[in-house]
C-alpha cells in the first residue's frame, strides 16, 4: 500500500524492496496504514525522512497513533525530473505542479524558471493531473517513470540541487519480523521523560555506554497534552511543553546490548515502545 499515484517516488521505493510487488495505490498516508490494519494489504510503505528537507514528521505522529511494526526501511534516491506534455517547451509553462518537497528541492523551479508553484499531494498525481487535462501551460516535477505513465515529455532530468536526494522509507505490517545478529539491523523507539536537568542526556547514555551508534533522534509534541505542569520547591508552578523523543539506533533486539540499554531506559523513561526491528538499507 503506498500513498500517492502510481510512478510516485514511494512506489519507486516499495519496487526496489519488493520487485515482484503488487502495489496499491492511496491518498493519504493514515489510508495506508489502515489498509494494512485492515488485512486489505500486507504492508504499507512511507517517507520518513528527506536528506535535504528533514524529517515527514505526520508519518512519526502516525507511527504511534497506529500499532503497526516498522520491518524494513529502504533508502531511496530521488531523482526529479522537468515534465510537460508533448510539444511544450520550457518557455511556453506558466506554472510547476508537485509534491512541496520536489519544488522545493530545485534551484531551477524555484528561480530559474520564474513560474508559480502549486502544490500537489504527490510528484505522479501532479503528472496525472497535467495529462489528464492536457495543461500546456504547466509543468511537473516527478520521476521519469511518471513521465512514461502519464505520456509526459522530460524537458530536464536530474534538476534536485543536491544530486544525492536520499529519501528514507519505513516498511510496516501488522506482525514484527524475529531480529537477527547475522546481519546488521537497526532499532526504532519511541519514549517520554520527566522533566528535569539532563533527563535526556541519561536516556542517550544508556546507548553511549554500551557502544550503540544512534542514527537519528526527532522530539515531537504530545498531541492533546501540550503542556506538562510541575510543582517546582524554585520555580514554583512550572508549564512545559511535553515531548515525545523517537530514537533509531545501530543495534538488533536479539543483541544483548540493545536489550540492557531498553531495559536500563524503562527504569526512569514515563513510557517506551519499541516501533520495530529491521534489516538496515545498506544499498547505498
Ligand atoms: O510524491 C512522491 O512521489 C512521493 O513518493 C512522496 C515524496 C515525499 O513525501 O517526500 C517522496 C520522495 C520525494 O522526495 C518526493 C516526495
Amino acid at each position: 500500500m503506498v500513498q500517492g499515484s502510481p510512478g510516485s517516488f514511494t512506489e519507486d521505493a516499495a519496487l526496489k524492496a519488493y520487485p515482484n510487488c503488487e502495489t496499491i495505490p492511496c491518498d493519504e498516508f493514515e489510508e495506508a496504514f489502515k489498509a494494512v490494519e485492515l488485512w486489505l494489504a500486507e504492508k504499507a510503505i512511507l517517507p520518513i525522512e528527506n536528506s535535504s528537507g528533514g524529517s515527514i514528521h505526520h508519518n512519526y505522529d502516525l507511527l504511534l497513533r497506529h500499532r503497526l511494526h516498522i520491518v524494513g526501511e529502504v533508502q531511496f534516491v530521488a531523482n526529479f525530473c522537468l515534465l510537460a506534455l508533448p510539444g511544450i517547451r520550457e518557455e511556453k509553462l506558466k506554472c510547476v505542479l508537485s509534491h512541496p518537497q520536489a519544488l522545493a528541492s530545485s534551484d531551477i523551479v524555484q528561480t530559474q524558471l520564474g513560474v508559480a508553484r502549486e502544490n500537489i499531494d504527490d510528484t505522479a498525481s501532479a503528472a496525472q493531473y497535467v495529462a489528464s487535462n492536457g495543461l500546456r501551460d504547466a509543468g511537473v516535477v516527478a520521476s521519469a517513470r511518471a513521465a512514461e505513465i502519464y505520456g509526459l515529455n522530460i524537458l530536464a532530468d536530474r534538476i534536485q540541487d543536491d544530486p544525492d536526494n536520499i529519501t528514507r522509507f519505513l516498511v510496516l505490517a501488522r506482525d514484527p519480523i524475529m531480529p537477527r545478529t547475522d546481519k546488521p539491523f537497526k532499532t526504532s523507539i519511541v519514549f517520554t521523560l520527566d522533566e528535569g536537568p539532563g533527563v535526556l542526556t541519561k536516556a542517550l547514555a544508556v546507548f553511549a555506554l554500551r557502544e550503540i551508534n544512534l542514527t537519528k533522534i526527532e522530539s515531537r509534541p504530545q498531541k492533546m497534552r501540550a503542556l506538562r505542569v510541575v510543582d517546582d520547591s524554585n520555580t514554583g508552578r512550572a508549564k512545559y511543553f511535553d515531548y515525545l523523543f523517537y530514537i533509531d539506533f545501530e543495534a538488533s533486539m536479539a543483541d544483548p546490548r540493545a536489550q540492557n540499554a531498553l531495559g536500563h531506559l524503562q527504569e526512569f523513561a514515563t513510557f517506551l515502545r519499541i516501533l520495530g526491528c529491521y534489516p538496515m538499507d545498506t544499498s547505498l
